[in-house]
């Protein structure tokens, strides 16, 4: 069988959004599901892999821009909706697609790929490293007390229709601040801010629609939460649950109280979080950790596409001086020796001859490149070797790499 890769034409669109579907195993037979991804859709970013005249497999990259460390927003492809049809898996499908994306990624001159993995084994081969992690948690609000920060009291607490386009627009609008101030963070192209709201009543599993809580000073907005309660009796009465779909504030006491009021709403006793930071600040505000059912995952998959320009993009918090020797396959241009000077200041990254201090493959590379990942980590695990006898100083420098 020979398939061949091309970019979609408009025409073609429902196809590649049915082969997605139907990999996805049939989410996007909700039709707003479907409207969903029309509206986000970037086709000439998009591939398709064609059986003769058939749509078998499909990828896309969005654009975004990724906080890096230093506060740098680089231009950044976000691999999405790949899929290939059950009849045609496990034929080098998704690795000719990956090879064909790579390559326009770097055409387009965009240093950096992340993705959010379906299943975390898939993407390592094609040099992607799991940069950040997220945390989730299962809260017992009737037994977990939280400690507030002081200037909770101040704040205005407001309920609104999370689906109203101006409520959505200053959520969308505070999410941008909170962008450079934190690695990992990804700038959205408008229209993102209605996937923040994305709740197709066949998907609630149960829970109610969304709902959306404001905390405002002055009518300024600090912070705000969305949620879903999912009601639930048994025979002692009410044990309900909190579903937080998404939450940000710009300052402890905003945060303090979102998350008083999540814990209060009545006949709920359980407050269920994902997809949340692992160092997230309420950690610090709850009586009991045990209590809170913490779980942690892979969340932000990272590729460098441009080792050189990906590595000068950010800052180091400490000075390093360090030559890599960057096995990369997938991409050979990346492969070889690369000098690395920086500080909190800036850096530099650029090809040499010299002796390689440190091996490791670029998918290593990727792993710490957020700072959430030490490479001192990684060489624990064997996966960066030190090539030559490293001064100890350096050691320690490069295992705060960060
Ligand atoms: C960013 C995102 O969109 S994540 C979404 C990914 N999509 C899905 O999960 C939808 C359901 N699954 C699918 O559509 C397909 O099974 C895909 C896209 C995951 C894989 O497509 P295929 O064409 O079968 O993959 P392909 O044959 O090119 O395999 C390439 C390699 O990946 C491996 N691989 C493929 N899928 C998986 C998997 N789910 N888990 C582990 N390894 C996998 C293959 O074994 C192969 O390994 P090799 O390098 O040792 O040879």
């Amino acid at each position: 069988m020979t398939t061949e890769l091309r970019v979609p034409r408009e025409a073609d669109l429902d196809a590649f959004l049915g082969v997605l579907g139907t990999a996805f195993g049939g989410a996007l037979q909700v039709p707003e599901e479907r409207e969903k991804w029309r509206a986000l859709a970037e086709p000439d970013r998009f591939l398709a892999a064609w059986d003769e005249d058939e749509i078998v497999g499909t990828a896309g990259a969005f654009t975004f821009r990724l906080t890096v460390p230093g506060g740098t927003s680089v231009p950044t492809a976000g691999v999405t909706m790949v899929s290939v049809l059950p009849t045609h898996r496990r034929r080098g499908i998704l690795r000719s697609m990956m090879r064909r994306q790579l390559d326009d990624v770097r055409a387009w001159g965009e240093p950096l790929a992340v993705l959010t993995a379906s299943e975390p084994e898939i993407y390592g081969r094609f040099g992607y490293g799991v940069a950040t992690g997220q945390l989730t948690a299962r809260i017992d609000t009737s037994k977990v007390r939280l400690a507030l920060p002081a200037g909770t009291d101040d704040l205005r607490v407001r309920l609104v229709d999370a689906y109203d386009g101006g409520v959505r627009e200053r959520c969308e609008a505070l999410y941008a601040e909170r962008v450079p101030l934190r690695p990992g963070m990804l700038a959205r192209r408008p229209g993102w801010e209605r996937v923040a709201v994305h709740d197709p009543e066949q998907l609630r599993a149960g829970a109610s629609p969304m709902q959306c809580v404001l905390v405002e000073r002055d009518g300024d907005l600090r912070g705000y939460a969305r949620y879903a309660v999912r009601a639930e009796w048994d025979a002692a009465g009410p044990k309900g649950e909190v579903l937080l779909r998404n939450m940000e504030a710009l300052e402890p006491a905003a945060l303090g109280a979102l998350m008083r009021y999540l814990f209060d709403i009545d006949l709920t006793t359980w407050l269920t979080i994902g997809n949340r930071p692992v160092d997230d600040a309420w950690l610090h505000m709850v009586s009991d950790v045990r209590r809170c059912e913490i779980g942690h995952r892979d969340s932000l998959h990272l590729r460098l596409v441009d080792v050189g320009a990906a590595l000068e993009a950010r800052t180091y918090a400490a000075p390093v001086d360090v030559v890599f020797d960057v096995a990369d396959d997938f991409c050979p241009w990346n492969e070889g020796r690369w000098r690395l000077t920086g500080d909190t200041k800036g850096a530099a990254c650029t090809r040499t001859d010299d002796a390689p201090d440190l091996a490791l493959s670029v998918r290593e590379l990727g792993a710490a490149y957020l700072g959430g990942v030490t490479l001192g980590a990684l060489a624990g695990a064997g996966r960066v070797r030190e090539v030559e006898w490293i001064a100890t100083s350096l050691c320690c420098l490069l295992v705060r790499w960060l």
